[in-house]
């Protein structure tokens, strides 16, 4: 365990450049591609965050096809991965075992992805993963032929994945409303399916641009899909030869628009981002417009700027961009902005229930945020700014990243258990450093 860090700034001003890491988002789904596609798709910018890492080494041992299928795939260590000894529950063949840690995506495409390698795994995470709901997901690769069982808790990880997959029908419903990495999970697999998929989405869909971007990157590899209404398909189908090139990653790029926000003057360069992106994160340019920064893609990336100007926008909504959701509250509450937020009912499933971490630490500087059925409202009228302020980050990176601009309001920000951030951005840290904030207590381990 890490000790905790002081986050300070001197001056409420920034500038420089910062270069980002690959989008995790991406990054996690093309690797499940290029795996399937049996190295014909290789990735390009491969991202280091700790999720895509992770990811990176269970497919370089599990993986449909024996070449190792990447330099910096190959380099790494597949540390969480261990062979475990038989056990008595599953025969006379190997179990292997899988530790994805808090890695949500991850744990949904491989429970999708393993059945189709005919092995007996058992895939878990953290405790928190243990908490995070997959049933629906499970339920339906068992209807398409898959047979996986609960190890401890019925509808959540871990699970006991057994050999012997074999495709029952090309049909499947599944409800959209709780997480979309179900839906691209079933997606990734569709083409490599010998009868193809059909999915029936049933209810609302959250989450969607990332159900886009999956679809995007799988017509990038040559695999074709139809959208009528709520069904989408996708039949059989062949990966072309190409590379997949993981763009930086914009939930990344929402801090440093967060950070902007709470600055008198800012002037940053995000190289390679651009504003075609498959990422839906990629809002957060529109959304931060509203106080007050510019966005300019020009000279290969985007310029962040700040111009002073009063914030009129009360209403947000997360519903296609939940990772965003802590930024924003965060940047409200700073600025003493009461708002009103919709589309927050996937947080409370996500690296921790993060209605109730926000609301938590929001009220260590007098802000209340409080839920009326699906309406959360940011109330600032007692809002106090102490010297210090210590953040729980409660095994979430955002938790940590979202608050960290608080140090440009309050004099010192002490962050709980700062290693968090390596799930989705390693270098968090050290670019705050870069950027001109003092970091105290950080060392990179
Ligand atoms: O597909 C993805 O890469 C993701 C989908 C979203 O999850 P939900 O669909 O569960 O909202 C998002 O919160 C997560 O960080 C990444
Ligand atoms: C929810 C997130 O990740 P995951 O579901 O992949 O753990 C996230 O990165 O905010």
């Amino acid at each position: 365990m890490q000790a905790n860090i002081i986050i300070s700034k001197a001056t409420k001003t920034l500038s420089g450049t910062i270069q980002l890491t690959g989008s995790k988002s991406e990054c996690n789904r093309a690797l499940i591609i290029e795996a399937l596609s049996k190295g014909k798709v290789k990735v390009l910018n491969i991202s280091d965050a700790a999720d895509a890492v992770t990811l990176a080494a269970v497919l370089k041992v599990h993986s449909p096809w024996s070449i190792v299928h990447s330099q910096a795939v190959a380099d790494r260590e597949p540390s969480t991965i261990d062979r475990q000894p038989p056990t008595m529950d599953h025969g006379p063949s190997t179990m292997d075992y899988v530790d994805i840690g808090p890695a949500g995506t991850a744990m949904r495409f491989l429970t999708a992805y393993l059945p189709l390698l005919d092995k007996n795994i058992i895939i878990t995470g953290t405790k928190r993963m243990q908490q995070r709901p997959i049933g629906i997901l499970v339920d339906a690769m068992r209807k398409l032929g898959a047979k996986i069982d609960y190890q401890v808790n019925e509808g959540f990880p871990p699970l006991q994945i057994h050999s012997g997959f074999q495709q029952k029908t090309d049909r499947i419903s599944i409800k959209g409303n709780i997480s979309s990495q179900y839906i691209t999970a079933l997606l990734l697999i569709a083409p490599s399916l010998p009868l193809g998929l059909t999915l029936e989405i049933e209810g609302e869909l959250t989450s969607k641009p990332y159900v886009e971007m999956t679809l995007a990157m799988l017509q990038q590899v040559g695999i074709q899909h139809t959208w009528d209404d709520n069904n989408i398909h996708i039949a059989n189908q062949p990966f072309k030869e190409t590379s997949i090139l993981v763009e930086p990653d914009w939930s990344a790029a929402s801090y440093w628009y967060a950070i902007a926000a709470l600055c008198d003057e800012a002037e940053l360069f995000l190289p390679a981002l651009t504003p075609y992106s498959l990422q839906g994160d990629s809002v957060i340019t529109e959304i931060m417009a509203n106080f007050g920064i510019t966005s300019q893609f020009k000279d290969g990336g985007v310029h962040l700027q700040k111009e002073a100007k009063p914030i009129l926008r009360k209403i947000f909504d997360f519903k296609e961009c939940p990772d965003l959701a802590q930024t924003v509250i965060v940047v409200c509450a700073a600025l003493g902005h009461d708002a009103t937020f919709t589309g927050l009912e996937t947080l409370k499933i996500k690296e921790t229930d993060r209605v109730a971490a926000l609301q938590n630490e929001l009220a260590k500087i007098g802000v209340k945020l409080t839920e009326k059925g699906q309406v959360y409202k940011l109330d600032c009228s007692e809002k106090q700014i102490p010297e210090k302020v210590t953040i729980r980050t409660y095994e979430d990176h955002r938790m940590a990243m979202a608050f960290a601009p608080l140090a440009l309001v309050v004099p010192q920000v002490e962050v709980e258990e700062p290693q968090v951030v390596e799930k989705s951005y390693p270098a968090f840290w050290s670019d705050l450093e870069k950027a001109g904030f003092k970091v105290d207590g950080y060392s990179i381990a």
